[in-house]
């Protein structure tokens, strides 16, 4: 049985694009990851099937139930944790834990005791005295006190240190291997690539992969990296030195020319598939996606001590997913 199951589910605010046809079916017992960047529309995704706002269009089912005429059996199968929780002030955080379990109808304290141990929360204190990170433990021991079939969680682990980061996630993981079904939205691809099978990559509303982690990783991009004696050198025509400040990251298709190792020009005129370049002090770095032959033929050019290709990470495949269209942003 599915989880989850949309169809065309599409929600406008007004006039403004919350999601657009979206077609998602996660098995029951998936640990599964849903990325995209701010605005992306994860957590309009999430509200929608949780019906804490009403679909525009399409059809939803969670656990074969209707997300419009079924939310209350929904949301007693579910424990949900926001991206950003609000608690009524004034309260302790045990009596923040009694009322989410009361609401549940539901005897959570050994559960409940067990999550605040295990995430260091101390329940005595009042929630608006919190840290960000520990309002955060509060949402997780609410959305996961009850033994719920099914996990959404959305942004768990900002404002959460590493050490409880990986607590939290042996957690999750303990909970899927007795079955839970986990749906995690996240922009840190290293948390979905480390415990989730599958994903679903969602960009300006839109579904634009699901598949399997492993599958989504592959692309015959590679992931280059040059070291050798690489100085700056002037752009051709530009007279200006060749900077290379901001260059990065910034998943913009760049050219290499301008570089030069041990006075041969490592030249890419003509070279195309070159990505997110980074420059360091001992040479370069890049995404390529083109004709090896042509690659290693320019490189023979130069004078280099090391080279290392190396299939990139799911962070580097997300910049190829969310490149513009207009330069060349469908994966390879
Ligand atoms: N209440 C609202 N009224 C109008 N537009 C909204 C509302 N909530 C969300 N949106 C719009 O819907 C789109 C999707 O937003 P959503 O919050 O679902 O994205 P997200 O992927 O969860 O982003 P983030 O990672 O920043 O939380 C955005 O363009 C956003 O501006």
């Amino acid at each position: 049985m599915y989880a989850i199951h949309t169809e065309q589910l599409t929600k406008y605010y007004g006039k403004a694009r919350g999601i657009i046809d979206l077609d998602l079916a996660v098995e029951e017992g998936e640990f599964f990851g849903f990325i995209g960047p701010n605005g992306a529309g994860k957590s309009t995704t999430i509200r929608t099937l949780l019906g804490l706002i009403g679909p525009t269009k399409g059809t939803a089912q969670v656990f074969g139930r209707d997300i419009v005429s079924e939310k209350t059996a929904i949301l007693a199968d579910a424990g949900y944790l926001p991206s950003e929780a609000t608690f009524y002030g004034g309260m302790k955080v045990r009596d923040i834990l009694k009322l989410s379990a009361n609401l549940r109808k539901t005897d959570c304290r050994a559960e409940s005791a067990s999550l605040c141990d295990r995430l260091q929360l101390d329940t005595s204190r009042k929630v608006d005295e919190l840290s960000f990170g520990n309002r955060k433990k509060v949402g997780i021991v609410c959305a996961l006190q009850h033994m719920p079939r099914l996990l959404i969680l959305d942004e768990p682990t900002s404002g959460l240190d590493p050490l409880m980061q990986r607590e939290f996630f042996k957690i999750l993981r303990e909970r899927n291997h007795q079955g839970t079904t986990v749906f995690l939205s996240s922009h840190v691809l290293s948390e979905i690539q480390r415990n989730c099978q599958r994903a679903a990559i969602i960009r300006d509303g839109r579904l634009v992969a699901c598949d399997s982690v492993d599958a989504l990783a592959k692309t015959n991009a590679r992931r280059v990296t040059v070291r050798g004696d690489f100085v700056a050198k002037e752009r051709p025509g530009s007279g200006q030195a060749f900077d290379t400040a901001g260059l990065s990251t910034s998943g913009q298709a760049f050219d290499i020319a301008g570089l030069s190792t041990s006075g041969q020009a490592f030249d890419t005129a003509g070279l195309s598939g070159v990505r997110d370049l980074q420059i360091s002090e001992d040479g370069v770095s890049f995404l390529y996606s083109g004709d090896i032959n042509q690659l290693t033929a320019r490189l023979a050019k130069c004078r280099i001590d090391d080279i290392l290709v190396a299939e990139p990470d799911l962070e580097e495949i997300f910049l190829h997913y969310y490149a513009d269209d207009n330069e060349g942003g469908e994966p390879r």
